[in-house]
């Protein structure tokens, strides 16, 4: 961690809220979208926020509990997708570049060889894989806590690059077979929900798929409880990964010392926000929660964190693109509160206070 992670100085509330009343609408008109303008006031510390250099950053990596079933599809996706990214062929890469957005895709941890040189028109391709996948955590954990260290640091390592170039708000985004149960699991362990309610169906198991995921997270968790492992959202992270998730964690805490927006998408990517944010809880007041993911544990992540997300399209994609489809929303925030007329501009009368 570069700094110590505070909360934004809230000294400034009074000031952004007069600013936000004294603008051409009844009071509070624009909804979420003040609410929104006030955070990213309070991040940047200004009644004028400005968002520079916005970039969405896509994690990717495998899961070793992918062989046992817990996904509609198999683990070449993982790898396949990846140099879909990079050829500009997926939707992330659609939405990144229709909303002015730059890509870097990550390999925290895929199965498979990208090789050198990868990267280029438009899209950044970042190599810091820990390990080939991550180990079944239906025996055993699914990382060692020197792999989850050195996973929370390459994040962090991704996050201090898009800064130098200028970056202060980052979407996240992921890739990776199986990732809905390692965030299935580490929902229920985070947030205490029953872990039946924290499991869907990801990319789209069957009944009866569900039912095997079902019984195999209940079998994960048991073998966790088993070898004496608790709810530290370190050790959540070490027992049930990915590789994507553990760098994300590291990435958002990073991003919020550096005083950057953090663009929250999905379920996945909620799991890592949530970990991090159990970690250090001032990251909360930095994470902006883009949308609602049809997963049925969102609500439980979102739930617990008092989050209402910007938009819900019932998306269960991933890669970021419900970061990447909000982006104009928090783009909007900052343009009111620096663009709209005032009643005093304009000379528009205000509300009759008789
Ligand atoms: O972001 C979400 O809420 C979301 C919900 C369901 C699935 N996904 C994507 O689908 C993959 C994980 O699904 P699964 O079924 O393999 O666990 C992974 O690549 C995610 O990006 C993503
Ligand atoms: C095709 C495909 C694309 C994805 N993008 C994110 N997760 C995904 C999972 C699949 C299966």
């Amino acid at each position: 961690m570069p700094a110590p992670l505070h909360a934004p100085d809230r000294t400034l509330v009074p000031a952004l809220r007069a600013k936000i009343d004294r603008k051409t609408k009844p009071l509070g008109a624009l909804g979420q979208l003040e609410e929104l303008a006030l955070q990213i006031g309070l991040i940047q510390q200004t009644l004028s926020p400005a968002l520079n250099a916005p970039h969405v950053a896509v994690f990717a990596g495998d899961h070793g509990a992918a062989k046992a079933g817990v996904s509609a599809y198999p683990q070449d996706v993982t790898w396949q997708m990846v140099e879909n990214f990079l050829a500009g062929g997926a939707a992330i890469n659609v939405f990144a570049r229709s909303n002015g957005l730059g890509l870097t895709v990550v390999d925290a941890g895929v199965a498979h060889d990208f090789g050198t040189g990868r990267g280029g028109d438009g899209v950044d391709f970042v190599s810091a894989k820990i390990a080939p996948g991550t180990a079944n955590y239906l025996e055993g954990p699914a990382m060692t806590p020197a792999q989850r260290d050195e996973a929370l640091a390459a994040g962090a390592a991704v996050i201090a690059d898009l800064a130098a170039r200028g970056c202060n708000v980052v979407g996240f985004g992921e890739m990776g077979i199986g990732n809905t149960a390692s965030a299935s699991l580490i929902t229920h362990c985070l947030t205490g929900t029953p872990l039946a309610e924290c499991i869907g169906r990801g990319t789209g198991l069957d009944d009866a798929g569900l039912a095997r995921k079902q019984a195999l997270l209940a079998t994960a968790l048991e073998r966790h409880r088993l070898a004496g492992g608790g709810d530290a959202p370190l050790e959540v992270l070490a027992a049930f990964g990915g590789f994507e998730i553990v760098q994300m964690a590291g990435a958002m805490l990073a991003a919020a010392v550096r005083r950057m927006v953090v663009l929250v998408d999905g379920f996945i990517v909620g799991s890592a926000a949530l970990a991090a944010i159990r970690l250090e809880p001032a990251l909360r007041d930095y994470c902006v929660f883009c949308h609602c993911s049809a997963e049925p544990g969102h609500a439980a992540q979102l739930a617990a964190l008092n989050a209402r997300p910007l938009i819900d399209l019932g998306l269960r994609l991933g890669e970021g693109t419900g970061a990447a489809l909000a982006w104009p929303m928090v783009k909007a925030a900052v343009a009111f509160l620096n663009d709209m007329a005032s009643f005093e501009s304009a000379g528009v009368s205000d509300q009759d206070t008789e």
